[in-house]
């Protein structure tokens, strides 16, 4: 009899497992309906021709193939994070095993990056498992049905996350009191300063109150609100409304190069806090907000439903994807030369055929006091760690490959350039002064490419010719790759001019209009 019961056991266990392998690979691969909806809404207010339109063509594009490709739509698969709510008497111990294995199953086919890191040594457990990863917060609740939401927040969002200890003095907007008008100022300012870098138009979840790990619990947990929601809290609703407004008018834009959305989505929490501590937590999650869920039925293990199904469903099929812009287009192809570089200008489109070579942080590192493994000189470096698959032969695969946060390398990467000859570095949010410095006095460029378009970039990778530096993981490896057609706008070029500072400085000028009180 109890053979039996541990049979039916491990069975339901099986279902569970295949259930969250399931919902690990939509999460991966299709955005949510409401997401699609606030970023179709997007598109429609941009004008044809700039490049925040041509960037949302490119983004549209990229949903369409991940959803057909059932690929990841981004490369960088995040931090997966479970909440999940379970009746009174389900075994939590063996349905976090279950998580665990259904996770290492998705990272072996390609549906998640290898993405869990030891943090002392920088090894990559190569199957996204750690310790404390995947994070897993359980719920008991009196409900007789288990319900689990999955959220894949990436890397380069994660880094704008930002916390107020209110009074505070911010940049543009000055004091920031302790009450509503100063919680006001705080979300602001956490659009603003995440400018392009976490992948705008971004969504944002703001926790008032708590302490400072349960403030940013807080801000995480309202980025689970169907984006469309109304916050049943009537002053939260309106502080919703009126920064969805607000924030829009910052012109940061897609990918920050300007225009007129900045912002998808707005959700705001609140709870108590001591007397001597008012935190405003504020989460900033990019576009490509991957977060759904399930209702399981705790004795089969089976999926009875999906979560954030309601409404329409823009499946972005129909639209028009040529992406036409006003921009002058070069072709580039390495090894490339100085005369070349000096003739690009910032807002060129340049379309890349050839050879270029993946590097992201170790490699920066590595490089400042290392020889490189192959000449680089005239070369094409992309900041890009992407999904690599092998097959049976040995043949490597690229699976997702959009450029990751280049401010990361700011502190190497003007050395590096000049060190090596390298000729232009691809990436996205740009780069700071100490860069933009030395493309002037060495000749580059730094091409931004679109934030998460990592099947839309895949698909210009003709082959793998070659990969160094495996030992620091698939993604801080060096890949050799042929691309063709690879498209990327200049934002900073070899003449001191930086599209990054001017819409920098623009938008803190437009965030100082909201200076006065508003609440
Ligand atoms: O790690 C990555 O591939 C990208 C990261 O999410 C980023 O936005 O920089
Ligand atoms: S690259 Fe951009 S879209 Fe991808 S996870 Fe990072 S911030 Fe998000």
């Amino acid at each position: 009899m109890l053979h039996i019961e541990q049979r039916g056991r491990e069975m339901v266990m099986e279902k569970f497992q295949e259930s969250m392998y399931k919902l690990i690979v939509e999460t991966s691969t299709k955005l949510p309906k409401d997401v699609r909806r606030a970023i179709a809404k997007a598109k429609l207010r941009e004008n044809a021709g700039t490049r925040a339109a041509m960037s949302l063509a490119t983004i549209v594009q990229n949903i369409q193939m991940a959803d057909e490709n059932v690929s990841p739509i981004c490369q960088d698969t995040g931090l997966p994070t479970f909440k999940i709510k379970v009746p009174v008497g389900v075994n939590q111990i063996e349905m976090k095993e279950a998580i665990r294995r259904a996770i290492a199953q998705a990272t072996k086919d390609g549906k998640l990056r290898p993405n869990s890191v030891d943090s002392l040594t920088g090894e990559n457990s190569g199957d996204n498992l750690g310790i404390g990863l995947p994070v897993m917060k359980f719920e008991q609740w009196e409900k007789d049905y288990i319900d689990v939401r999955l959220i894949l927040k990436g890397g380069g969002c994660e880094n704008k996350n930002i916390q107020y200890s209110l009074p505070c003095e911010l940049e543009g907007l000055g004091r920031a009191g302790r009450d509503l008008d100063g919680i006001r100022k705080c979300i602001l300012h956490a659009v603003y300063q995440a400018q392009g870098q976490g992948c705008s138009a971004g969504f944002i979840g703001v926790g008032i109150g708590g302490d400072r790990s349960a403030g940013y619990d807080l801000a995480k947990e309202q980025l689970f609100r169907p984006v469309d929601d109304v916050n049943p809290n009537e002053d939260l609703r309106k502080l919703e409304e009126y920064i969805m407004e607000a924030a829009n008018k910052l012109g940061i834009g897609t990918m920050g190069f300007g225009g007129e959305t900045t912002l998808l989505g707005c959700k705001i929490g609140v709870m108590h806090r001591i007397p001597a501590s008012f935190f405003v937590s504020v989460a900033y999650n990019c576009w490509a907000f991957r977060r759904l869920g399930v209702i399981i039925d705790p004795h089969t293990g089976d999926i009875q439903e999906w979560l954030y199904q309601e409404g329409e469903n823009v499946d972005f099929k129909q639209e028009e994807t040529e992406m036409t812009s006003e921009a002058r287009e070069v072709v580039l192809e390495a090894p490339i030369t100085e005369e070349q570089i000096r003739s690009l200008k910032v807002g060129d489109v340049v379309r890349i055929n050839g050879m270029i070579y993946t590097g992201r942080d170790a490699i920066h590192k590595h490089l400042m006091d290392h020889d490189a493994p192959v000449d680089l000189n005239g070369q094409i470096i992309y900041h890009c760690g992407p999904v690599m698959l092998k097959d049976e032969n040995g043949k490597w695969h690229v699976k997702a490959a959009g450029p990751t946060t280049s401010i990361r390398e700011e502190p190497y990467q003007g050395e590096i350039m000049k060190k090596f000859g390298i000729r232009a570095v691809i990436g996205k949010g740009g780069m700071g002064a100490k860069t933009l410095a030395a493309l002037k006095e060495h000749g580059g460029v730094y091409l931004n490419a679109i934030g998460g378009a990592a099947q839309y970039y895949a698909e210009c990778i003709q082959s793998v010719e070659g990969v160094d530096f495996l030992e620091f993981g698939i993604p801080e490896a060096m890949w050799h790759l042929r691309v063709k057609d690879f498209t990327a706008v200049v934002t900073m070029d070899s003449h001191g001019n930086s599209l990054h500072e001017d819409i920098e400085k623009s938008s803190l000028e437009k965030l100082a209009q909201f200076k006065e009180r508003v609440f």
